[in-house]
């Protein structure tokens, strides 16, 4: 596949503070790839130079072959930005806020109803078009905002934390345009994004902490990499159980009631539940999540006051 994004050895500083310190990886066009970190781990910084906002203090940073420093103009055509913060006109009509937009891209007038028609029929907003954007649900707001995002006909759309604050019926169908602009369209998507079951979509995922890429693979490879299915068993014979794991060389803790144990070796696990069933009140099998993943990777929470 053909890299769409291309971020080499790149570092940002304020001053003398590094917010980005020398990272490098690349998104594969049309496919869906998300940036994930606490706060303050330098997601905004990168995503904000990438889209021509900020310069960079080193590196290369390129979308579809063009350089984000030295061909700004055609960096930005090719690119469509959905910012945390609301940039609609509130005054206006949905109608009105992608006509301005069209204006700022220079979008012949001939093609402007074609295109206001096209992106608000991707996002289900067509019969919406007359109202007034203070009118709006937070939901209607941002599905607005992914129009206006691609009115232009970006290949690539980023999403600075689309789905933030807002209820997860909502984010659902987000998600569901989202989705459909990736296999209908092959835009590729970069976004940030705090929520992990988010993250699980993407087809790739770069973690970021404190400036630094810290993993960079599929949602599947990291949490075959960074998690451990474990089996919670209650007994009626602790001195038996115990006995068996320490024999098969389990992994356990023992816990209020109950035992936790590794269940990386099933061979193992299976041969000890076997042998000591007549003796089990109850036991669960929990997968691995992907908030093991980040909790294993950066040592915290990915919101810590969540
Ligand atoms: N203009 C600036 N001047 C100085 N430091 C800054 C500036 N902008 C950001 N920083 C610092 O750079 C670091 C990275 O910030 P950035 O906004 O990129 O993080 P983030 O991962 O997007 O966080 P959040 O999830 O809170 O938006 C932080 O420590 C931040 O305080």
């Amino acid at each position: 596949m053909n890299p769409i994004i291309e971020v080499k050895n790149f570092t940002k500083k304020y001053g003398d503070f590094t917010a980005v310190n020398n990272i490098s990886f690349h998104v594969e066009e049309g496919t869906i790839f998300a940036f994930l970190g606490p706060n303050g781990a330098g997601k905004s910084t990168t995503i904000n130079t990438l889209c021509t906002i900020f310069e960079k203090t080193s590196g290369t940073l390129l979308i579809n072959g063009k350089d984000v420093t030295t061909q700004k103009s055609e960096v930005r055509s090719t690119i469509g930005v959905v910012f945390q913060d609301s940039t609609l006109d509130s005054k206006m009509t949905i109608e009105e806020n992608l006509k301005m937009h069209c204006v700022f891209y220079n979008i012949p007038k001939k093609e402007v109803e074609e295109r206001i028609r096209f992106v608000l029929t991707l996002v289900d907003l067509l019969d919406e078009r007359k109202k007034s954007v203070a009118a709006l649900s937070g939901g209607m707001k941002r599905r607005v905002e992914i129009a206006r995002g691609l009115i232009h006909y970006p290949k690539v759309l980023f999403l600075d934390e689309p789905t933030t604050g807002l209820d997860p019926q909502t984010r659902a169908h987000i998600w569901e345009y989202i989705l459909k602009l990736q296999k209908e369209r092959n835009i590729t998507i970069f976004l940030t994004t705090h929520y992990m079951e988010e993250a699980e979509i993407c087809n790739k995922i770069a973690i970021i902490d404190n400036g630094v890429i810290v993993a960079h693979d599929t949602p599947y490879a990291l949490k075959k990499e960074f998690t451990k299915d474990r089996a919670y068993i209650s007994t009626k014979n602790e001195a038996e159980l115990e006995q068996l794991l320490v024999q098969y060389e389990l992994k356990y803790e023992k816990k209020e009631g109950y035992y936790k144990v590794e269940a990386e070796k099933l061979d193992c696990l299976l041969q000890v539940l076997s042998l000591h069933k007549d003796h089990i009140s109850n036991i669960e099998i929990k997968k691995g999540t992907f908030n093991d993943v980040f909790l294993e990777i950066t040592g915290k929470k990915i919101r810590e006051e969540a």
